[in-house]
């Protein structure tokens, strides 16, 4: 058995008896992570780097690629997530945090791990770095070793998440490193650029398989598609908001291509958007790699203890096709990407600029977080700064995939997948009007276009159709209740449903209104509050309050399920109060306000209730 290793590592070399380096005999630190918009990501790769500057190897993974048989058998390791949703895991942990709650668990099963955990989340939230601190608990409880205290870094911080992460980087790179063997040259400064982690390889010396160099030619046919994803043909893609509405709002039809099986209702789709040819000319000019652009290269790691990332592609590519379906262009840049120009930059008035960027987290929120600027032009505002091609790879954050909650029932709509998505679109304080990377790409696709996507199943399940079902669904957040409204119409459980859903105006941004009297004619109650077409501003909060009767027999009397969905922070938690406002002493129901808010929230925490915000 192996003692745990103390938080005062000094004994570590100089001690008598015990040698714990010795017996945990360490070469790397496995960094997991888990991120759902990259956050987490991004501050794993500089924990990463933090360990490669101290010439100690680092591999770094995220969770949905790891092998839980291997976490019993981790000297070190350091657990980074995010928290999402009501406090949940980010998708990427929920397989690794299945398998870990697992009963049956012996409670000394990671007694020779040695961790750290840092959790990303927002104090504005309820439950805070919820997913984190739960693992942290899950680890304890299966004899797993903190080795420093964990960080838990809130967006809503003063100095952001940066306030906790770095004293946390710092301690837990002090614990680390007597365990982990390393020559002892002095550490690389944050200034120096560090030798690339990833290189290019002509494919005719690497071992891939020259057939698919074919993917080439294809790619001018062919809508590009990550491994094992639909094709679809867009078959409708309309603004349904009025033409001078400040948002455009888009039902967008897929056919899926194929036999295709049928999805249940709430579930999800996944698209992978591109960056426009324009942006990645302008980043090729930019940093003098017109020349490279074409050329068929495969992805190889330099260092043997680290793989490729699961978002760059193992087969023969090339520098335009990365930038293009692999590589953000478009996130503002972030602390890291200032640091890799801090790193880059020759010149001095550069430097210096940038310097005052890594010193002040103000700056970087100013300069580039509110008004969203890109990576083109923050590279405009330092000519002088160069990414080369060797570490483009490290440099560009991933392009991640967006998620939608599909709109249809495959019942309803048997071959298609509908969206109801709004454009990210903004006005800046640089006066150039803005759009999301998404929303840009999708805003471009004629219709007849085949495009990839993948679906992903439900978080939220209908109950048998003689439960009834309470749908709250105010703005773009109407989509899954359409899809499980058509799903109950069609089961016959019309008469059990209510939808309540919610828009600014019957004029401008009422979605599906040619639909809501057809589900009334069946026996559902539809219920829409325009806010803003009376004087005093009605919401879907009130019209649960109007329906308090309705609401207790459902709920208290019935067993009934509430779902929830919409894009703000607050809606969600004062559709629950007005829950519990309806089932107790002051609505129509039996309970006492307290007793009736507990009542609530423990029906979400059952799965009676769910609720899918963003
Ligand atoms: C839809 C949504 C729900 C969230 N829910 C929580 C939460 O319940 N608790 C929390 O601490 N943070 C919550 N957050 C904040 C995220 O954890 C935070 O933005 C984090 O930096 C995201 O990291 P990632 O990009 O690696 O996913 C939420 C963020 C979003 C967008």
């Amino acid at each position: 058995m192996t003692a745990p290793i103390r938080e005062d590592a000094d004994h570590v070399h100089h001690g008598d008896h015990v040698d714990y380096a010795d017996e945990l005999a360490p070469q790397h630190v496995v960094i997991l992570y888990a991120s759902e918009t990259g956050n987490a990501q991004d501050v794993a790769e500089r924990t990463a780097r933090a360990f490669r500057a101290q010439h100690r190897e680092a591999v770094l993974l995220s969770m949905a690629e790891y092998d839980i048989a291997d976490l019993p058998h981790e000297a070190l390791l350091i657990l980074i997530t995010s928290t999402h949703g009501r406090g949940d895991p980010p998708p990427a942990m929920r397989g690794l945090w299945e398998k870990m709650i697992r009963a049956g668990l012996p409670g000394d099963i990671l007694e020779d791990v040695h961790y750290s955990i840092f959790g990303l989340g927002d104090t504005s939230y309820e439950r805070f770095c919820y997913a984190g601190k739960m693992l942290a608990r899950r680890m304890d409880s299966l004899g797993a070793h903190a080795l420093t205290e964990p960080g838990w870094g809130d967006e809503r911080a003063p100095d952001g998440l940066e306030q906790d992460f770095l004293p946390w980087l710092e301690r837990t790179v002090a614990a680390f490193l007597p365990y982990l063997p390393g020559p002892s040259t002095p550490p690389l400064p944050n200034t120096a650029l560090p030798p690339p982690i990833y290189g290019f390889e002509d494919p005719s010396d690497s071992d891939v398989d020259l057939s698919r160099l074919a993917i080439s030619d294809k790619a001018a046919v062919e809508p590009f598609a990550p491994e094992g994803w639909l094709k679809a043909t867009i078959r409708r893609n309309k603004r349904v908001t009025k033409d001078d509405w400040w948002q455009d709002v888009r039902e967008v039809d897929l056919e899926l291509q194929g036999r295709v099986a049928n999805y249940p209702p709430g579930s999800v789709c996944s698209l992978h958007p591109r960056c426009s040819d324009e942006e990645v000319d302008e980043f090729l000019e930019m940093n003098g790699l017109v020349e490279e652009a074409d050329k068929v290269v495969v992805i190889k790691s330099n260092l043997p203890e680290q793989d490729i990332p699961p978002h760059l592609p193992s087969g023969p590519t090339t520098l335009r096709t990365l930038l293009t379906h692999h590589l953000d262009l478009r996130q503002p840049p972030r602390k890291s990407m200032f640091e890799w120009l801090r790193r880059l930059s020759a010149d001095e008035r550069e430097q210096e600029r940038l310097d005052e960027f890594l010193d002040d987290p103000d700056e970087i929120h100013d300069y580039a977080s509110r008004p969203k600027r890109t990576i083109v032009e923050t590279l405009a505002d330092f000519r002088e700064t160069k990414i080369p091609l060797s570490h483009v790879l490290e440099v560009l954050a991933p392009l991640r995939r967006r998620q939608f909650s599909i709109a249809s029932s495959f019942e309803a709509h048997p071959g298609h997948v509908q969206l109801l998505v709004a454009m990210v679109e903004y006005k800046t304080n640089l006066s150039i009007p803005r759009r999301g990377l998404c929303s840009s790409w999708l805003q471009s696709l004629p219709e007849d276009t085949t495009i990839a996507l993948e679906i992903l199943p439900p978080t939220l399940f209908l109950p048998k159709p003689d439960v009834p079902v309470i749908l709250v669904g105010p703005g773009t957040g109407v989509a899954p209740m359409r899809a499980f409204l058509e799903d109950r119409v069609r089961d016959g459980a019309a008469k059990d449903t209510a939808l309540y859903f919610g828009c600014r105006s019957l004029s401008s941004d009422y979605y599906y209104a040619s639909e809501w009297d057809e589900h009334r004619a069946t026996g559902a109650r539809v219920r829409v509050a325009p806010s803003r077409d009376r004087p005093n501003k009605v919401y879907v909060q009130h019209l649960l309050r109007e329906d308090a009767a309705l609401i207790n027999e459902w709920i208290v009397k019935r067993g009934g399920y509430v779902f929830i969905s919409g894009s703000s922070n607050a809606m969600p938690r004062e559709v629950r109060e007005a829950l519990a406002w309806c089932i107790s002493t002051d609505g129509a129901g039996s309970l006492e306000p307290e007793a009736a808010t507990e009542y609530i929230a423990e029906m979400f925490d059952s799965g009676r209730g769910g609720e899918e915000s963003w």
